[in-house]
């Protein structure tokens, strides 16, 4: 694993926490993208080297409807950046550790995507990501 890449944080309204954020960081989202696979709307902002990702229920089934109903808003995960996500997989399951996903899922802002499960690792949903490509997506 190369860095943190970004930490995901449930919100239960997007436009309000993309203000709240925006007086916070003095710097607006640079981007707002729906992921329909993951049943989330997200918005990103640049921290120097890490990205903050803001996520917002999609639907009532979604991840992080299921969490802010149990834990409220917060910290949801951390994501962090590798080369190669299969040769992490592998890795990382013969570590042991209990992967959701078998198969990278597309992600936000051109990323592939597989998460790990909370109770494998202490409580704290990890995500693993790889640049796809596409450049970029900061205006
Ligand atoms: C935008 C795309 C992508 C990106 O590009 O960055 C994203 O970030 S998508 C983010 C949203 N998607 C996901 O989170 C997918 C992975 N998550 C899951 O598959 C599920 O949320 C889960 C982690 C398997 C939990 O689902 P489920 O078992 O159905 O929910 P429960 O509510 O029953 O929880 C079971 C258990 O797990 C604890 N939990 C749930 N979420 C988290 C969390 N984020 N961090 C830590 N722990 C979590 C929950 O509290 C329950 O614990 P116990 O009560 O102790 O049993
Ligand atoms: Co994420």
């Amino acid at each position: 694993m190369r860095k943190i890449e970004h930490l995901g944080i449930a919100v239960k309204d997007l436009g309000k926490s993309n203000e709240l954020f925006s007086r916070l960081f003095g710097q607006e989202a640079y981007k707002v993208e729906k992921v329909e696979g993951e049943a989330v709307v997200t918005s990103f902002f640049q921290i120097g080297d890490v990205k903050i990702e803001l996520l917002e229920a999609a639907s009532e089934d979604s991840a992080i409807a299921k969490f802010i109903d149990k834990r409220s808003e917060g910290i949801h995960h951390v994501a962090f950046a590798v080369d190669d996500i299969y040769a992490e997989m592998d890795r990382l399951k013969k570590e042991g550790f209990e992967l959701l996903n078998d198969i990278p899922k597309r992600g936000a802002d051109h990323k592939l995507v597989v998460f790990l499960h909370p109770r494998s690792t202490n409580g704290v949903l990890v995500e693993l990501c790889q640049d796809m490509g596409g450049g970029s997506s900061i205006k």
